[in-house]
């Protein structure tokens, strides 16, 4: 009997393996066509009118993207195979594949047929008899699992699906990188990733249950669902840190989607890569909706009356300037409703056109002559007097230049937000050179919004240099130039710099991808966003994140109770009512994929007993408790280096992380280099070695095999008290968890 069951087996294996081999001849094969019409295109790309080049451009890009599709899925092609009750064979894998007379060989996960190798369970079976997971090695099948969906083989309700899949995936080492989980998506996951498109989405999990991993299998199945919507218009994934975006960023091109546009909160600004906010007060106070209208003051504050009226030389004569001038022109740019940018056209034609008035009455009373009413405006227009006057009155800014006066000169600031305490206006107050933070993006955005663009004399520079930079390089380069000289002709010298322009309108030095063009366009309307970790963004921040796409359509996944930052909200409703009100949907997961049940427990009674309303998921995950080792304050940092030596160890080529307060990174980083040299990691790339120190705040969404927390009172006290931190540090291992302390222990964790 045994032999028999064994032979089946093996037969099985072998169909399989045969019907795999053909899955991957059938990939080379469309790869070498691709590669070889790419290649026939680029032969081709010398020569020709403006139009041609740019029809070749599409097609090259087009082979490429599909060449990139092509080579991103070798891994585990496929996974999947689903027999149906009317005998239909479908295997289910990362993309649709085809034979040349459009024989289907396997349907991609994201397509409608595929959604019952995540969705049917015994008591649903949705018209499937056998769900078969393909487990490969390389291009090598190595084993199988079915579940049957028979009916009298009744499994009990929350059964997870490929329990075997599941764990194997779940017992790989960690890399350092996510990975995706297209061949074990849970049927809870799967309702969330393929839910409808429009609308506010929330998911709210506690830690591991894979939030992150949902959102972005949720952003490559709209991509392909959506296709003709999306792929013009794009998605955004958003994510707290830079860390996390590295943590991730491998993830869609192993789905085979490569137009999305990725950013942290740090770089939403094109043009600006913005640091840490490291003063909890500063980003209290610029993450207020109040801030919205100390942008407008200060954008207000801009548009000048002067004390007095002003007399200008014309060549050899004089004119006044006066403030009743001042005063109409500026009201009559106001009542335009346009940005100060482009208000100030109006503002500019009505003095120039009253100064010309005054220069015409003067000569024709001096000399009596009637002038030609077109020189004299020529004349005042160019008049250096008039330029310097008008510049004053109603200066052209751009966002860094608004936001990085109004912080650094005490006037500005007191003017623009007469209800903060001086106090309050100290703590803002910094150099004019310092570096724009993360608090600053929202800041930043406003003010561009306020502003509008750089716009002279009816030169629509950036809308220009947007045009041109979709086309060519050749051509950006020639609208770069275009604009120089436009600016230079209508005198703007002195008052924008070409940097700040060029920081506007950054030219990539190759051909934009609709992604690339994004990320530089900060007016750029996206179909969908995508927010992880999205308990911690600020009011301002999230009213960039709805500026970026009007529709309002978004995926929002965090866990309210890890909150870390000064700013974070305490629930969903109070985040997103000031722009949606109740209209959003809210989804749960509630299983840790991540974990140990052990320390996952531990992990909640220190949030519990903090009194963080949590819920606490079912952790798929055995393994031993946490283990606290106390020692004296000299001890902290020995005891540290030889907690990581010992984990080392244990977790036998895996990745230990410590996590320590932010203010201790650098010193314990030091240590732990020069016992371990070789293998510890530091700066933004540092998640490739094996073992790295990180704050809580870089931590967040990532994990690592096990983890070393160091001194965990210090991190309740940096965020002021709350255990957010602290439980996210607790909830990153996927097998083990150290702490050291000296200090008191945080309740909760002191039983152990
Ligand atoms: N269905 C699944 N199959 C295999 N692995 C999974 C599955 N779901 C989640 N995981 C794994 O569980 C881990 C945690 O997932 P993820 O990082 O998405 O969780 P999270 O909810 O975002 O966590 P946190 O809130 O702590 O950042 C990851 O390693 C992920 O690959």
């Amino acid at each position: 009997m045994a032999e028999t069951v064994a032979t089946m087996a093996a037969e099985q294996l072998a169909v399989e393996r045969a019907y795999v081999a053909k899955l991957y001849d059938r990939l080379d094969e469309l790869r070498a066509e691709k590669t070889e019409e790419l290649a026939a295109v680029q032969r081709s790309e010398s020569a020709g009118s403006h139009q041609s080049r740019s029809e070749r451009d599409a097609f090259a890009s087009h082979y490429e993207d599909r060449l990139a599709q092509l080579n991103a899925v070798d891994h585990r092609l496929v996974f999947g195979r689903l027999d149906t009750h009317d005998g239909d064979r479908r295997y289910v894998g990362r993309i649709g594949l085809a034979t040349e007379d459009h024989q289907r060989l396997m349907v991609d996960w994201r397509a409608r047929e595929a959604g019952a190798f995540y969705q049917a369970t015994a008591q649903n079976p949705m018209g499937i008899r056998r769900r078969r997971h393909l487990i490969l090695e390389g291009r090598e099948v190595t084993a199988l699992e079915d579940d049957v969906l028979d009916p009298d083989m009744l499994a009990e309700d929350g059964v997870l699906h490929g329990e075997g899949a599941l764990l194997a995936a779940l017992n790989q080492k960690r890399t350092g990188r996510m990975s995706d989980i297209v061949a074990t998506i849970q049927a809870e996951q799967d309702r969330i990733i393929r839910a409808p498109l429009p609308g506010v989405r929330v998911v709210q999990g506690g830690p591991g249950t894979g939030k992150t991993a949902v959102a972005l299998h949720r952003a490559a199945y709209l991509l392909y669902e959506h296709r003709e919507r999306l792929r013009k218009a794009g998605v955004l994934i958003v994510g707290p840190s830079s860390s996390f975006m590295w943590y991730i960023e491998r993830v869609l091109p192993a789905l085979g989607e490569t137009g999305v546009v990725m950013s942290s909160l740090a770089e939403l600004f094109p043009g600006v890569v913005a640091a840490p906010e490291r003063d909890a007060q500063v980003a209290r106070l610029k993450s207020g909706l109040d801030m919205v209208d100390v942008v407008a003051k200060a954008v207000k504050d801009r548009q000048k009356l002067p004390d007095r009226d002003q007399v200008l030389r014309v060549d050899s004569h004089r004119v006044t300037l006066t403030r009743r001038i001042v005063k109409r022109a500026r009201d009559k740019a106001r009542a335009t409703g346009k940005p100060h940018n482009e208000a100030r056209n109006t503002f500019v034609k009505i003095a120039l056109r009253e100064l010309t008035e005054q220069l015409g009455e003067h000569l024709n009373t001096t000399s009596g002559n009637v002038m030609d009413r077109s020189y004299l405006a020529e004349d005042i227009r160019q008049a250096r007097d008039v330029r310097v006057a008008l510049n004053l009155a109603w200066m052209p800014l751009s966002p860094q230049t608004l936001i990085a006066q109004l912080f650094s000169k005490r006037h500005y600031l007191e003017s623009a937000a007469p209800h903060l305490s001086p106090a309050q206006v100290d703590a803002l107050l910094r150099p004019a050179d310092a570096p724009f933070t993360v608090a600053d993006v929202p800041l930043l955005d406003e003010a561009a919004e306020l502003l509008g663009d750089l716009d002279e004399a009816g030169v629509r520079v950036r809308a220009d240099a947007d045009r041109e930079r979709r086309k060519s390089l050749d051509n950006a380069e020639h609208a770069i130039e275009n604009m120089h000289q436009s600016l230079e002709d209508v005198g703007v010298d002195g008052v924008v710099t070409a940097a700040q322009l060029t920081d506007f309108n950054a030219v990539a030095p190759h051909r934009m991808t609709a992604a690339e063009a994004a990320t530089a366009d900060r007016t750029w309307a996206y179909g969908h966003v995508v927010v992880d970790e999205a308990q911690e963004l600020s009011p301002m921040q999230w009213r960039v994140l709805m500026r970026r796409c009007p529709m309002k359509s978004f995926t929002v996944v965090g866990d309210i109770a890890q909150a870390g930052s000064a700013t974070a909200a305490l629930s969903w409703g109070d985040a997103l009512a000031p722009f949606v009100g109740e209209r959003f949907v809210l989804d749960e997961l509630t299983v840790n994929y991540r974990t140990p049940a052990a320390i996952a427990e531990a992990a909640v009674e220190v949030a519990r007993a903090a009194g963080l309303a949590i819920s606490a998921p079912r952790a798929v995950r055995d393994g031993e408790p946490p283990i606290v080792v106390r020692v004296d304050d000299a001890g902290v940092v020995g005891t540290a280096v030889e907690q990581v030596r010992a984990e080392l160890e244990v977790v036998n080529g895996g990745l230990v992380a410590v996590i320590v307060a932010e203010d201790r990174v650098q010193e314990v980083g030091t240590a732990l280099a020069r016992a371990l040299p070789g293998k510890v990691g530091a700066g933004v790339r540092r998640l490739d070695r094996q073992v790295v120190v990180l704050s809580a705040w870089d931590a967040k969404g990532l994990e690592f095999d096990s983890v070393v927390v160091v001194e965990p009172q210090a991190l309740v006290e940096e965020t002021g008290g709350g255990v957010g931190n602290l439980y996210v540090a607790m909830t990153r291992p996927t097998q083990r968890l150290r702490v050291v302390a000296a200090r008191q222990l945080p309740a909760g964790l002191d039983r152990f």
